[in-house]
C-alpha cells in the first residue's frame, strides 16, 4: 500500500518503522515541523490511505483535507471529537472513508469489550460498588482525559445506569463517574477501571509496554479501509 503519513512524531515514526516490514511504502509525510509537503499535494492515484496522528487542534482540518482530496483516512489523534459529527458528515458527503479509534491496540479494544461486559454485569448483580477510571500517560501528552479513558467511560455510562455523567476529577455526586488523569515521565499509556465496595475491589487494567501495539493496529486499519465507504472503528475491524 502507498501510505501518506500525517504527523511524524512518536506515532508517525513508529508506524513508518513497521510499514516497510509489512510491504508498504510511505509516499509522503505531512508534518509542519518535519516536512514541507501538504495533504493537497496528494491524489488518490498516489496514495491508497492516509494515517493521521498529530494534535487535537490539527486533527479535524487534516481529516477534512483528506476527505476532500478523496483519500481514505485512518485517524488516531485524540481530543478533537467535538468535531466528529462534522467529519462523519463530510465522509458521507464526499463518499469517502474515515476510520477513527481512540486506541488502535488490539489489547485495548479487548479491554473496551470486557469493560462493557463487566459494567453490564455489575449493574445486574452488584449493589454497593462505586466505579472509577484512571489513565496514566507521559508528561508530553496535551489532552486530558485520554481518548482511551473517554471510550472506557462511555462504555460504563452505556451499561451502568447508576452513573450518568463523567468528571475529570474525583466524583462530587454518586451519579458522577470519576475519570482521573495522571502524568508521569515517559509512561506510554496505562488505563484502569476499578470497582470498589466495602468488601472488595475489582480491577480491569491495560498497560501498554511500547507504541508498537498502537502502530500495528493503525496499520491493520489502513490495510482494511481502502475500497470501503463510510465511518468505521475497531469494532467493525475486529468484529467485537
Ligand atoms: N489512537 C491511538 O491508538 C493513539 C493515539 N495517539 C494520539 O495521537 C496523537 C499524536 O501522538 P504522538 O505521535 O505521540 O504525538 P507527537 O507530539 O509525538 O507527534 C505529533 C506530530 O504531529 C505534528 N503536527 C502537529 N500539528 C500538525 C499539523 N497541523 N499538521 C501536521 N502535523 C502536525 C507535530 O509536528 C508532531 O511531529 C495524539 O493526539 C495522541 O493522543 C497516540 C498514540 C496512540
Ligand atoms: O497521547 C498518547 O500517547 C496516547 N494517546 C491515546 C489516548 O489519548 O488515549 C492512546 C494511548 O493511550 C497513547
Amino acid at each position: 500500500m502507498k501510505i501518506l503519513l500525517i504527523g511524524y512524531g512518536k506515532m508517525g515514526q513508529t508506524i513508518a518503522g513497521l510499514a516497510a516490514g509489512r510491504g508498504h511504502e510511505v509516499v509522503g509525510i505531512v508534518d509542519h515541523q518535519a516536512s514541507t509537503q501538504r495533504i493537497e499535494d496528494f491524489t488518490p492515484a498516489q496514495v491508497d490511505v492516509a494515517i493521521e496522528f498529530t494534535h487535537p487542534e490539527a486533527a479535524f482540518a487534516n481529516v477534512a483535507a483528506c476527505l476532500r482530496q478523496g483519500l481514505p483516512v485512518v485517524c488516531g489523534s485524540t481530543g478533537w471529537l467535538h468535531h466528529f459529527e462534522e467529519a462523519a458528515q463530510l465522509a458521507t458527503d464526499t463518499h469517502g472513508a474515515l476510520f477513527y479509534a481512540s486506541n488502535y491496540s488490539v489489547g485495548v479494544n479487548l479491554f473496551f469489550h470486557f469493560n462493557e461486559y463487566i459494567a453490564a454485569k455489575m449493574n445486574q448483580f452488584a449493589a454497593g460498588y462505586d466505579v472509577q477510571v484512571t489513565e496514566i500517560h507521559h508528561t508530553q501528552k496535551v489532552d486530558q482525559p485520554s481518548g482511551t479513558a473517554l471510550t472506557a467511560a462511555e462504555g460504563i455510562l452505556a451499561n451502568f445506569p447508576a452513573k450518568t455523567s463523567w468528571r475529570n476529577a474525583p466524583a462530587q455526586a454518586p451519579y458522577e463517574l470519576a475519570v482521573l488523569s495522571e502524568r508521569e515521565g515517559t509512561v506510554v499509556g496505562t488505563h484502569e477501571v476499578r470497582y470498589i465496595s466495602a468488601a472488595d475491589t475489582i480491577e480491569l487494567r491495560h498497560e501498554a509496554h511500547s507504541r508498537q501495539g498502537f502502530a500495528e493496529g493503525a496499520l491493520l486499519a489502513a490495510e482494511w479501509l481502502p475500497g470501503r465507504h463510510g465511518v468505521f472503528g475497531m469494532k467493525e475491524l475486529l468484529g467485537l
